[in-house]
């Protein structure tokens, strides 16, 4: 791989960008009955709500780890794509009177990198996204990471970890859990970050930390990750739930597998790669999955790790509208993301 890089890093190519409130839209139904709610009418800018969804328009890690570009545009449509879908029942129920209090919307950190590849705005925008994301769960919400590359996941957890500095101080350190749903590990060993490495860097944070790495990855594909990929695995201790595993056991095995998981930690960061679905149900991936797990899989397991109560940490990444077919993509990110909103203000 050759890598351009630049002398001096060029911090003016990232920025924070505010909600933009126009891509909260949806249809109108001034004939309806006041529960005829969607999504889009809910969504505020972030202040303090229950979740601030904060954008990560980087695929700059996609880049370096050899990938196709372009999930840099996703978490505009990813927001679209969810503005547009209903508000549940349940929701409306238990919080009538402040249903304007649940969903913040905190913009999105914006990496420009479309001369090629300058040496450190990823780190710098993984920086940028972390500090959003930690202001979040200082406030007591969850944040949602729309990414994005895979990249997003090292600033989720950065972010994640500076809001835990306060527990640490007084000397009661949080087990952090890893869940991700992936074909791929994400654990490669590279002289530069990628989208391939953020969870062989989180290993590496917490092993700096005297701190335990705790990571369950689900969907992983024998075809998309090497022998040395899965001896790195071994060696860290990951617990791997193969995409074959997802089709053949029995779902109460893998429920009880990751229940165990979950189990032995204080918090979880939940992060759900796209492409760990077929392509034929998301296209629009830089590696599409030619076996995949099923969305109905996804979703049952989604909820039973929300129903923890112990996710403080989510994102969603690598939907790329580049290679989307009718939104097919976006819309499944959108239904995950109602999955994980739903599930965390219902367990609240
Ligand atoms: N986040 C993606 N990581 C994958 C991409 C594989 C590919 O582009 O083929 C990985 O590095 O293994
Ligand atoms: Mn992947
Ligand atoms: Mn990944």
């Amino acid at each position: 791989m050759t890598i351009a890089r630049t002398t001096t890093p060029n911090t003016t190519r990232i920025s924070h960008t505010p909600a933009d409130m126009t891509q909260w839209t949806g249809r109108a139904e001034p004939f309806e009955t006041a529960r005829a709610r969607y999504w889009y009418q809910l969504s505020q800018p972030y202040e303090d709500q229950n979740i601030g969804l904060i954008g990560f328009a980087c695929d700059q890690g996609v880049r370096r780890n050899q990938g196709r570009v372009g999930a840099r545009a996703a978490p505009p449509l990813i927001r679209r794509a969810f503005a547009k879908l209903p508000v549940i029942a349940d929701l409306q129920q238990r919080f009538d009177g402040q249903l304007s209090t649940l969903l913040g919307d905190a913009g999105d950190i914006y990496c420009d990198d479309n001369d090629g590849f300058a040496e450190s705005t990823l780190e710098q925008a993984q920086i940028k996204y972390a500090d959003a994301v930690s202001t979040i769960v200082k406030q007591g919400g969850l944040p949602i990471g729309l990414g994005g590359g895979h990249a997003i996941a090292y600033g989720s957890f950065l972010g994640l970890w500076q809001a835990l500095e306060n527990t640490k101080n007084a000397n009661v350190t949080p087990t952090i859990g890893i869940i991700n749903f992936d074909a791929h590990l994400d654990i490669r060993q590279s002289d530069v970050a990628t989208s391939g490495t953020p969870f062989r860097q989180i290993a590496e944070h917490l092993d700096a930390h005297d701190q335990p790495f705790h990571y369950c990855c689900i969907g992983v594909s024998r075809f998309s990750n090497t022998a040395a990929l899965f001896d790195r695995a071994e060696q860290l201790g990951v617990q791997v739930i193969s995409d074959e595993d997802c089709h053949y056991q029995p779902w109460d095995t893998l429920a009880e597998r990751v229940k165990n998981f979950v189990d032995q930690v204080d918090i979880i960061y939940l992060t759900i790669d796209m492409d760990c679905l077929p392509s034929s149900i998301v296209p629009g991936v830089s590696a599409p999955a030619a076996y995949g797990i099923e969305l109905g899989f996804v979703e049952r397991m989604v909820k039973t790790i929300m129903a923890s109560g112990k996710v403080k940490m989510a994102d969603i990444a690598e939907i790329n509208p580049t290679f989307d077919i009718d939104s097919r993509s976006c819309k499944v990110a959108a239904r995950l993301l109602a999955t994980i909103v739903e599930q965390h203000l219902l367990s609240a």
